[in-house]
């Protein structure tokens, strides 16, 4: 079979939401391929951490059946986090269905997701092995779905201010430009990782990338790179400057920011086109605007929603490869 849901973004694209069927109840999560559990805001948590949100009912679902003495606990690379015990029941993405799917019930979740109200919990789809439950790991969405799925794959079609869709099972080749290409992933480290060894500005000289691997990461907002890399890209572009106040490189909202290519396998370099990489502004008047591209201290590099917002991404869990082509 296959499934497919809108994906929706949330404050001028700081994440997507999807609507997701759990045991008869819909919530809407964020899909984080750079993570591997689904855990959901539910019955369970203080009133004070349910305001706002939209909680998954533990006593109203015929389905659910609690794990006994399983506990999960995860933490994000924001500091953001949240912990609780386990159940299984029905999950439902957009027609693509798992009869018993671990569900991870926060009964703890950190202030940042109190205060998203828009979120009620996340879907993971990087690889199983990341994923926190203890004692007895569970696999994710994707793992439990693909072998009814008609291609072991799920695409992620994010776009700037428009909602999008994630679908699993199918590749949909109207929803991008020409031909998609195809990298191996390196599931060592349970992302779906590959290399990326350089970036390049117009056809200026190739800048090379320490470590030379990222991961495509659609709970991440940002592209984070080599700071060498954000240096080099911002110095095409008039009054940029590193904010510390701000936490990163921001720019005149009017600026005509350039585009930027990354290498994808060592096969293909995919473009992310210049106005992606104006995120949002950062002032009342709309004058000063914050980069989409910002760099990270860590040999990993991380390309999120900036990314996704130019390429439309493919997920292979069969071969374990990423595809992409410019969104149509
Ligand atoms: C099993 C753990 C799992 C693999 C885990 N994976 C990740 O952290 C990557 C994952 O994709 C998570 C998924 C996020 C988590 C927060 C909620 C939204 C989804 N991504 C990140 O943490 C990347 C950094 N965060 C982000 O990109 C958040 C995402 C967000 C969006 C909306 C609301 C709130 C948060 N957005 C921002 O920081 N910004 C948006 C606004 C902008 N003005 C600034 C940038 C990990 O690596 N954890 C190890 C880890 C733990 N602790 C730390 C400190 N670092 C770590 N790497």
């Amino acid at each position: 079979g296959t499934g497919k849901v809108t994906a929706t973004p949330i404050n001028g694209d700081v994440e997507y939401l999807s609507p997701v069927n759990i045991g008869g109840q819909t919530l809407n999560l964020d899909f984080d391929s750079g993570s591997s559990d689904l855990w959901v805001f539910n019955s369970q948590l203080s009133t004070a951490s349910q305001t706002g949100h939209t909680v998954f009912n533990v006593a109203k679902s015929q389905t659910l059946q609690m794990m006994t003495g399983a506990t999960y606990s995860i933490s994000y690379g924001d500091g953001s986090g949240s912990a609780g015990n386990v159940g299984t029941d029905t999950v439902n993405i957009g027609g693509a269905t798992v009869t018993s799917q671990a569900i991870e019930l926060a009964t703890a979740v950190s202030a940042s997701f109190v205060e998203d109200t828009a979120s009620n919990g996340l879907v993971g789809l990087a690889f199983s092995k990341l994923n926190t439950v203890k004692p007895t790991q569970q696999k994710t969405f994707f793992d439990n779905a693909m072998p009814n799925l008609a291609e072991p794959v799920f695409t992620a079609d994010l776009r700037s201010n428009a909602v999008g869709a994630y679908e699993f099972g199918a590749i949909d080749t109207s929803k991008f430009n020409g031909t998609m290409q195809w990298a191996a992933v390196n599931t060592t480290n349970g992302f779906w990782q590959f290399s990326s060894e350089k970036f390049q500005v117009g056809d200026a000289t190739p800048m090379a990338v320490p470590g030379g691997q990222a991961i495509a990461d659609t709970g991440t907002t940002l592209m984070l790179t080599s700071a060498a890399v954000v240096n080099a890209y911002y110095a095409n572009v008039q009054g940029a400057v590193n904010d510390q106040q701000v936490g990163g490189v921001t720019f005149p909202c009017n600026s005509q920011l350039p585009d930027l290519q990354f290498d994808v396998g060592g096969s293909f370099m995919a473009n992310v086109k210049g106005s992606d990489i104006n995120f949002a502004p950062v002032d009342n008047a709309g004058t000063t605007c914050f980069g989409g591209v910002q760099a990270i201290q860590s040999n990993l590099q991380i390309y999120g929603d900036i990314m996704f917002k130019s390429q439309f991404v493919a997920f292979n869990g069969g071969n374990n490869s990423i595809g992409m082509a410019p969104h149509q």
